[in-house]
């Protein structure tokens, strides 16, 4: 996968902002005042604006910023790459969401290639990327600006916005692990007619001593709420090239899925005979009644990023 050259997190708001904001790569970057998400002033309408569904205008809680660092190795069939022109139906919006500590700014920051440091702390919240998987190349838009506490700035856009959503725990605490099945139900709550991507990562898999919730405990987790599982490591950068690679894959396999459907109904639609019609019938009644083979291939699956 071809990550391309980093340019990092998002800035002003704003429809109009648009094309302004989107900057990257070799374009100079002024600096830009890092801006704190619970002192950030909030106005409803900018924000409306900035997050309507589609928009590419950028967060109010980001600062741009330039990455610095391959964080992938070079080389690879799928690496990182600079700039990227990122066609505007090519950029995906991802969120992150977390009860506080697992290790959602970390991941962002590998993805943005940002350093832990100085440089992070200057970094805004949301990282902007463009990366080839599979010989296509894809924009996204890492959000890092979830807020649990009831401090979160307008929690309904966050839940509307995302082309797809990491819902992070950590592996060491297993308050995390239950806030996420949580936010799983706010999600499907907020998106329920959405097939919407949805993977569940258990970050910190470094700690093994202190792990409180086993990958058997994820993995069944996500069956249950029908979502992709992956266990990380910010800390050893294990397995992060993966999730954001699986994030793209899962988009395009709904996008291609939706339009499989689409044709296969206008073909349908044409030429259906009643032999065809039977058939459909009949396959729906095996269909439900496999539904417990359904479930058990969805188990095997959970934990391929690459598959729906
Ligand atoms: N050992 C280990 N520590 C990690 C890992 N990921 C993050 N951390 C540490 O966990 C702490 C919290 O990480 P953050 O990335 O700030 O977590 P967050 O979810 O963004 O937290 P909030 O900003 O409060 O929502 C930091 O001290 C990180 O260095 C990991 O994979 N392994």
């Amino acid at each position: 996968m071809t990550l391309n050259g980093g340019s990092g997190a998002s800035g002003s708001r704003g429809a109009g902002g648009r094309e302004r904001d989107r900057r990257r790569g070799s374009t100079p970057w002024g600096p830009a005042p890092p801006l704190h998400r619970r002192s950030m002033p909030v106005d409803e309408r900018d924000l409306q604006a900035a997050l309507a569904p589609g928009s590419l205008a950028t967060t109010a809680a980001g600062t741009r910023t330039q990455g610095q660092r391959l964080d992938w190795p070079e080389g690879s069939s799928d690496s990182l790459s600079s700039g990227g022109s990122g066609s505007e139906e090519g950029v995906y919006k991802v969120l992150l969401l977390g009860a506080p500590g697992v290790g959602k700014s970390a991941l962002a920051r590998i993805f943005g290639g940002i350093e832990d440091g100085p440089e992070a702390e200057a970094a805004g919240h949301t990282y902007d990327r463009s990366i080839t998987v599979d010989g296509e190349e894809a924009s996204l838009l890492v959000y890092d600006i979830w807020e649990e506490d009831g401090g979160c700035w307008l929690p309904g856009h966050c839940m509307a916005m995302g082309d797809a959503y990491v819902i992070v725990y950590s592996i060491t605490d297993k308050g995390s692990f239950e806030k996420a099945s949580e936010l799983r139900v706010q999600l499907r709550r907020a998106r329920q007619t959405d097939d919407v991507p949805i993977i569940l990562v258990g970050n910190k898999s470094d700690l093994v001593r202190s792990r409180e919730v086993s990958v058997d405990e994820g993995r069944a987790c996500a069956v249950v709420f029908d979502c992709k599982f992956i266990e990380t490591s910010a800390a050893l950068h294990h397995n992060v090239q993966a999730l954001f690679e699986g994030v793209v894959r899962q988009i395009r396999l709904r996008r291609d899925s939706k339009e499989d459907n689409a044709r296969r109904q206008a073909g349908t639609r044409r030429r259906e005979s009643l032999g065809k019609k039977a058939k459909r019938f009949l396959g729906r009644i095996v269909a439900r009644n496999s539904r417990k083979m359904a479930f058990r291939a969805k188990s095997k699956s959970c934990h391929d990023l690459s598959v729906l």
